[in-house]
């Protein structure tokens, strides 16, 4: 990829996000990531380029040295800053416009800075031979996967019901989703197979902004926001059955839709429980706080009692990492005043503290040795607040499982798996890889910000005592398909 030789021709539309639009090459296997601005700010850009690119280093070092450290190396590409010819960027706003879902066209992409983030496109990987049958990626962003159990929770209802089932009823209260998603993160990040899969199938039904697939490279199954359609499971089903077809069914085309979706579901869930091998099960947290009184899972289900999650896996990783989070948005914003009030005394403190980064070994190194114990001290504040703010990364970030059908039966050397054979009389193989985006630092001041969202929601739910209006629980009108087809496994 040549910077100076750049051509709008050779990138297409490929998604976005709240803060940054992504392109990928028509070709190569690599995406550009964008930085959003709001769009009251088009006509005056609110940085400078030396600052849009310092925030773009920012991202690339918090993913390296910070991020990648908690998560492990090997789920992490961080990518690189490259510097855009400008009249490159603008010709690519104007060919991508069109294609942008407009609930996100409040914001629009920066076409003064010419900088941008280059990474590789997670959803066409080029890994081991070329194959025949494109690549199946699944986006799955998880959000936060336990209960808090801090001194400083003010609402007991924070302890049994999970933050994202309660926001669900705040979303679809305000409009920003019509329907109500049944999907529990604690169900995913269980380690108990039926409970993921009760979580991924219900990631399906209503997929929101948590779950996408992308065949090839193309985005295949997504939520439309805002609307009302119905999402096309047949099409998802024409699109997965080529690659569940195995033995017999090969032959005569003899597999239900539901048999499809439980194959495609369960290799899903050993993706996500695979890791690089050796790793031991987790000995988990009670099973009280790892349960959420608004999953509709039945907890009777459960035949073998909690797995937990292989110390390895992708989702014990991004827990873990969510766990910093020990003292809650409330305990936590006592110490964030405690930081402010420091800085507002001390303004060159800002520096040494590194509150704004560098996002280098020392940030981490605060972040790791916080003491037990609060001391009243700026110091160990601002280790709480570090710590914080790595965990909303977690909270925050995607998952990305590539599924390369494969022939062989093989292990790779670094022990991710692959799964059986095409013609053999069990599901088919598959090569994985398992990658974690978005690992953006969230910035010092959205904390009280955090804390006036968690009070809303909390209220919220106390106020509609979890019940919303019958049109605002799927399954709906025409989806019995989608109903029917899913059984408990
Ligand atoms: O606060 P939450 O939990 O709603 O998370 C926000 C996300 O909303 P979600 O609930 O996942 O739909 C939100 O996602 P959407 O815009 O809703 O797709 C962003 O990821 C936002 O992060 P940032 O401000 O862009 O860095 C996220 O904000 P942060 O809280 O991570 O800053
Ligand atoms: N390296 C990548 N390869 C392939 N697709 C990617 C890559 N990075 C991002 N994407 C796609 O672009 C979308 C938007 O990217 P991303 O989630 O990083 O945006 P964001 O604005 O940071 O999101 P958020 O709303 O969480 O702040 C993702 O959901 C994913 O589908």
């Amino acid at each position: 990829m040549e910077l100076d030789k750049m051509d709008e021709n050779d990138w297409k539309y490929h998604g976005e996000g709240n803060k940054s639009l992504v392109v990928s090459h028509v070709q190569l296997s690599r995406v550009l990531r964008l930085l959003k601005y709001p769009a009251e700010d088009s006509e005056n850009p609110p940085q400078t380029a030396e600052q849009a690119f310092r925030q773009i280093q920012n991202i690339v070092d918090f993913s390296s040295n910070v991020m990648s450290s908690l998560l492990g190396e090997k789920f992490i590409h961080s990518g690189e800053v490259v510097k855009l010819p400008l009249e490159f960027v603008r010709q690519l706003s104007i060919k991508v416009q069109h294609q942008r879902p407009v609930w996100r066209c409040d914001k629009v992409m920066d076409i003064y800075s010419g900088c941008a983030l280059c990474l590789p496109n997670l959803t066409s990987p080029a890994l081991h031979q070329p194959t025949h049958t494109p690549p199946l990626c699944i986006e799955i962003k998880p959000k936060c996967g336990f209960l808090p159990s801090s001194k400083h929770v003010s609402k007991d209802i924070k302890t049994k019901v999970c933050r994202f089932c309660m926001h669900q009823h705040y979303k679809v209260a305000n409009g920003k989703w019509k329907r109500r998603s049944l999907y529990c993160p604690l169900d995913l990040f269980s380690g108990n197979r039926q409970r993921m899969h009760f979580a991924i199938r219900h990631l399906i039904e209503e997929p929101q902004n948590n779950f996408k697939i992308f065949k090839g490279g193309q985005c295949i199954y997504s939520s439309k926001e805002g609307s009302d359609d119905s999402l096309d499971l047949n099409s998802l089903l024409h699109h997965l059955r080529p690659y569940f077809m195995y033995g017999n069914n090969r032959i005569n085309c003899h597999m239900t839709s539901k048999a499809v979706l439980n194959d495609f579901i369960q290799v899903l869930v050993n993706a996500l429980l695979s890791g690089g091998g050796g790793g031991g099960v987790t000995d988990r947290r009670g099973e009280g706080r790892s349960f959420c009184e608004a999953s509709l899972f039945n907890r009777e289900r459960i035949r073998h009692g909690s797995q937990g999650l292989p110390s390895d896996s992708v989702l014990f990783r991004i827990l873990q990492t969510q766990m910093l989070d020990t003292l809650d948005i409330e305990g936590l914003h006592p110490l964030y005043r405690r930081v402010e009030q420091h800085l507002q005394d001390f303004p060159k403190e800002r520096t040494r503290l590194q509150i704004e980064g560098p996002y280098n070994e020392g940030f981490l190194e605060k972040l790791q040795k916080c003491p037990t114990e609060d001391d009243g001290s700026v110091e160990y504040a601002v280790s709480k607040v570090h710590q914080y703010r790595a965990a909303m990364t977690a909270k925050d970030c995607s998952i990305m499982v590539a599924l390369v059908p494969s022939g062989e039966e093989e292990e790779d050397d670094d022990g991710q798996r692959r799964f059986r054979d095409f013609l053999s009389p069990r599901p088919p193989a598959f090569s994985c890889s398992v990658s974690i985006l978005d690992l953006d630092p969230k910035p010092f001041d959205s904390i009280p910000r955090q804390l006036r969202l968690d009070q809303k929601i909390v209220s919220c739910y106390l106020r509609t005592g979890g019940a919303l209006p019958n049109g605002s629980l799927p399954p709906l009108p025409g989806r019995e398909d989608c109903t029917l087809l899913f059984h408990p496994v």
